[in-house]
């Protein structure tokens, strides 16, 4: 049975925040998504150019028309924009009795007021003692509660505040704009403190509000506790700051899809990795091209989630030397290569669609016949490494790639090099597929 959650809020033309943030979100966790839209902004990552509010009327039957049909698990509102809008949507959430996530939403991240000023004490008397949750950021709690907040213990009264005093049944209050090394979210709920922590990473926050509060809406739709559901949407949330989506001019917006494209990424990695593997294993002859410290063949998810050498697949313990045959000593594994995984990082800092090598021992006539070929061939020197470079441990392959890379002006097919004293001379071949890798081995031991 697929759950239903309802988002009442405005629409961001640019789709980082509102409902558009809301709906990308509701997907991630396998929601789907009902809109009632309150307000329509003309709106980017930079500034909000214009607003023009729904008719009360035309957001209550949009609720209507869901929940008598469709049926509703759970809700949010967002951008209620005016006294009118409010005290409409607080008459009509009052007849049904989903969960209600209330995102407080006052102003973007870009300055604009989505609230009207003379709308904030009908938000507060009309919606919020409706609301299973209350989800502000630090001004937002402090318009609520009426203090200033500046560190925990103030987070902790003004959540205290939200619920005992204002009636809502849970409140967090976002440590995002505390200014602390780690972003902590205060819940208050059923008469206790609970601490969600994650550290205060650097990327993209428009629409966080937005997203976070849909997150725990939808997991709320699927039956989860609201502490699960808070626990949840603090990774999630942490993980689309992260993995922001780097469009505009602005305030980047957070990438909802992370959550899903991450896993679904490094199924698809792993799954082209190992049908590769079984093919390069059955090359013949490729046991005279295993070097002495082993071969490694890697995929590396894409560009905007290839952060670090957990991000590439590799073959744990490399490939060996195996009598007449080749042989894998271990699984495929996420972060089981140094070396390659340096190498295909620094590559797809050039050419990002590149995501696969493998190494093989240097053999002159190999390179020549690549030549002829008409591969496009490139080498470093590892005698003319600067030393500080050299003094950096791992700092050799990336010096190296970019190296090769500058002096072909060109996408290599191949890198070499010559090795140095203790250092075994090999050859790179990148692709933008482990398949691409092996056709191009292929055509070369033909
Ligand atoms: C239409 C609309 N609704 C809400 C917001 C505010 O969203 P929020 O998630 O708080 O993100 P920022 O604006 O702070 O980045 C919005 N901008 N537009
Ligand atoms: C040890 C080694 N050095 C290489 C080089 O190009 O200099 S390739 C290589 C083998 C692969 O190593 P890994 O499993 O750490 O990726």
């Amino acid at each position: 049975m697929i759950r239903k959650a309802l988002t009442i809020a405005g629409s961001d033309s640019g789709g980082g925040a509102g409902i558009e943030a809301d709906l990308k979100t509701f997907s991630a966790f396998g929601v789907h998504g009902l809109v009632a839209i309150t307000s329509v902004t003309a709106q980017n990552t930079q500034e909000v150019r214009a607003i023009y509010d729904i008719s009360p009327e035309v957001v209550v039957k949009q609720i209507e028309a869901v929940v008598e049909d469709i049926g509703v698990d759970a809700a949010k509102t967002g951008m209620l924009s005016n006294s009118e809008i409010i005290k409409a949507v607080a008459k009509t959430v009052k007849k049904y009795n989903f969960p209600l996530v209330v995102d407080p939403v006052m102003i973007a991240k870009s300055g604009a007021p989505l609230l009207r000023e003379d709308a904030m004490e009908t938000l507060i008397t009309e919606i919020i003692p409706h609301a299973t949750l209350v989800t502000p950021n630090r001004p937002e709690a402090e318009k609520l509660s009426g203090f200033q907040i500046k560190n925990v213990d103030d987070a902790k009264r003004a959540a205290k505040t939200i619920v005992e005093e204002l009636g809502a049944r849970a409140a967090i209050v976002k440590g995002g704009h505390l200014g602390l090394s780690e972003a902590v979210d205060i819940l208050y709920v059923n008469g206790e403190f609970r601490e969600y922590r994650a550290p205060f990473v650097e990327g993209c926050t428009h629409g966080t509000g937005c997203s976070f509060s849909a997150a725990i809406t939808a997991n709320l739709a699927k039956g989860k506790s609201l502490e699960e559901a808070v626990e949840t949407a603090k990774k999630f949330i942490t993980m689309g700051i992260y993995y922001g989506a780097r469009i505009g001019h602005g305030h980047c917006p957070v990438n909802q899809n992370a959550w899903i494209e991450i896993p679904a990424e490094k199924w698809r990695v792993y799954d082209t990795l190992n049908r590769a593997l079984k093919e390069l294993v059955s090359i013949e002859d490729l046991h005279k091209y295993v070097p002495e410290v082993g071969m490694n063949f890697v995929y590396a998810l894409p560009k905007l989630y290839a952060r670090g050498r957990e991000d590439v697949a590799g073959v744990k313990g490399r490939i060996v030397k195996f009598g007449n045959t080749i042989k894998p000593v271990g699984w495929i594994e996420f972060g089981a290569s140094d070396h390659l995984a340096r190498a295909i990082l620094t590559f797809m800092e050039v050419f990002p669609e590149v995501r696969s090598v493998l190494n093989i021992k240097y053999n002159e006539e190999l390179i020549s016949k690549a030549q002829k070929l008409g591969f496009k061939v490139s080498l470093y020197n590892r005698t003319e490494e600067p030393e500080e470079i050299k003094a950096k441990e791992g700092g050799t392959i990336p010096w190296g790639v970019r190296t090769a890379i500058e002096r072909l002006r060109d996408k290599p097919d191949l890198i070499y090099h010559l090795g140095d004293w203790g250092k075994e001379a090999m050859i790179l071949i990148f692709g933008e597929t482990p398949k691409a890798v092996i056709e191009k081995l292929n055509k070369l031991l033909e």
